[in-house]
């Protein structure tokens, strides 16, 4: 009944003029524009832009975590405008992983549960020794049972890395993911964020303001303002 059946099923984010205002009255801010984006399965895109041009407010709507005022916004299969928010969360779950600048890890949890514990919540079955072998993937395979104040920043973003991969989501959605690491650790972060997209065919959307971290992506999406303005393919081979 979701289908968005005009839609290839290449395709996993296809969003058609999309507005989105918050606030209300003479409050009322107009965030995104009439943002039109057609994504396909496994091409890594970078959403580049300066402050404010609406970057994280366009990866709020195509996540389902913030409802577009119009448009329309198919994500997998699925007509986000059609389900209510218990079906969002249900359209999320496994299907879209989000890593974001700040990382938002459960401080009372180990590494391993911070992975584990949401896999148990959402049904897998091996939830541990998943959490565990995403863990390793990630490198953290001696940091297991630290807790996050025990481990540095990137490795802090590498459980949240290996939180938003477990499920094996088909969308992985990171916003300045960078934003809060040196530039090293930065980079080995980035590395990271691409040799799992790779590993599982994911298709990645990557937020940020820093063009040279855009031009890792398959594909340069820039925002201006809440609309889109430019949408060229990067010379990276990803
Ligand atoms: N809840 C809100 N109410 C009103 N305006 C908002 C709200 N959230 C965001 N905005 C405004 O929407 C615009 C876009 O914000 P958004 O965070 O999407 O931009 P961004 O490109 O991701 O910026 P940054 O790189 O600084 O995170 C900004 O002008 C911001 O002030």
């Amino acid at each position: 009944m979701n289908d968005i059946s005009s839609a290839p099923t290449n395709i996993v984010i296809d969003a058609r003029d999309v507005t989105l205002t918050l606030g209300e009255g003479a409050g009322a801010v107009e965030i995104l524009r009439g943002v039109s984006l057609s994504v396909a399965r496994g091409e890594s895109v970078a959403i580049l832009g300066p402050s404010g041009s609406g970057k994280s407010s366009l990866m709020a709507v195509l996540s389902g975590l913030e409802r577009a005022n119009s448009g329309r916004i198919g994500v997998a299969g699925q007509d986000f405008g059609a389900l209510d928010e218990d079906g969002l969360a249900r359209a999320r779950r496994g299907r879209i992983g989000i890593v974001l600048q700040a990382f938002h890890l459960l401080p009372t949890m180990t590494a391993l549960e911070n992975v584990s514990v949401p896999l148990e919540l959402g049904g897998v079955a091996d939830a541990e020794a998943r959490a565990r072998a995403e863990l390793e993937a990630v490198g953290l395979g001696h940091r297991l049972t630290h807790y996050p104040s025990q481990l540095s920043g990137g490795e802090q973003q590498r459980v949240a890395i290996a939180r938003a991969t477990a499920p094996r989501p088909g969308l992985l959605f990171a916003d300045e993911p960078t934003g809060n690491l040196d530039a090293a650790t930065g980079h080995e972060i980035v590395e990271l964020l691409f040799d799992r997209q790779r590993a599982q065919g994911t298709t990645l959307v990557l937020i940020t303001h820093d063009t040279e971290l855009a031009a890792r992506c398959g594909r340069i999406v820039e925002m201006r303002d809440g609309q889109i303005v430019r949408d060229r393919a990067s010379e990276a081979v990803s």
